[in-house]
């Protein structure tokens, strides 16, 4: 096994056609290696969301090639792909996080039973309880405000452990001691239980807390920086690109 758990080669993306085919992402390369924590950075419309969806299997790139654990994506089947993303990817998306007929509880159980598994006895209650919602077990999603779905999310990607776990905006709905919470949950994904996270987010005190920042602009990588790096630091070359790209 190679010590990248997610590589991007060359990826283009594009939506519509003829006068209105716009390139969300125009030859993108990038590998996020086993066990670190990455974001993805960039001014609105840069193309974070297109990538995070094209890097989990959600979207299909119109070429270029996505593998994840050894496993190249544009080989797969329909079937095989949902299988793929059930067993080792985790999601800790805002829209299309939860089951909303299930409960909280249920929820996060889900890629386990769905496998064939049955989660340890207490160990879905452990994980929600861990994300500050031992109150809210029985809840379902539309009972629930969104950062709360948020941390089910999390909850659900901290039982199954799969292999890497996309984040789009984890903190975004989020107040500071929750975000920070969060980002305590993910950094311990990678730094105890050896997960890949990729994060995209416009914050740079969430940034801060990655490993590397990976910025985008225009479809582009614009910038690649290994950390420790200060919010400042993230947002002054945010604010860069921003304007580059006005
Ligand atoms: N379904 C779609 N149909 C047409 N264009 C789209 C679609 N989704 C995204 N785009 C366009 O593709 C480009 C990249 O979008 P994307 O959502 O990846 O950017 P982003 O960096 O995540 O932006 P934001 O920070 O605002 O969420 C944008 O110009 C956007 O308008």
């Amino acid at each position: 096994m190679t010590t990248q758990t997610v590589v991007l080669e060359d990826i283009r993306a594009t939506y519509g056609t003829g006068e209105r085919r716009l390139v969300a992402l125009d030859g993108v390369s990038v590998a996020f290696e086993r066990g670190t924590f990455s974001a993805v950075m960039g001014p609105s419309g840069s193309g974070k969301s297109t990538l995070l969806h094209c890097a989990a299997g959600l979207d299909r790139p119109s070429s270029g090639s996505v593998t994840i654990d050894d496993v190249s994506l544009g080989g797969l089947t329909e079937d095989q792909l949902t299988r793929l993303r059930r067993d080792r990817i985790g999601f800790v998306f805002q829209s299309f996080n939860l089951v909303s007929s299930l409960t909280a509880e249920q929820n996060v159980a889900l890629p386990a039973r769905l496998a064939g598994r049955r989660p340890a006895p207490g160990a879905v209650a452990a994980a929600l309880a861990e994300v500050g919602l031992a109150d809210r077990l029985r809840h379902r999603p539309s009972e629930l405000s969104g950062g709360e779905q948020q941390r089910v999310a999390m909850a659900r990607a901290l039982i199954s452990r799969p292999a890497v776990v996309f984040a789009d905006e984890p903190t975004g709905a989020l107040d500071s001691v929750t975000s920070r919470h969060i980002l305590d949950l993910l950094r311990r994904l990678v730094d105890e239980h050896h997960q890949t996270v990729v994060m995209v987010t416009h914050d740079p005190v969430a940034a801060a807390r990655a490993d590397r920042v990976v910025f985008l602009s225009d479809g582009r990588i614009a910038d690649d920086v290994r950390g420790p790096l200060a919010p400042e630091q993230i947002a002054a070359r945010t604010a860069h690109l921003v304007e580059k790209s006005c």
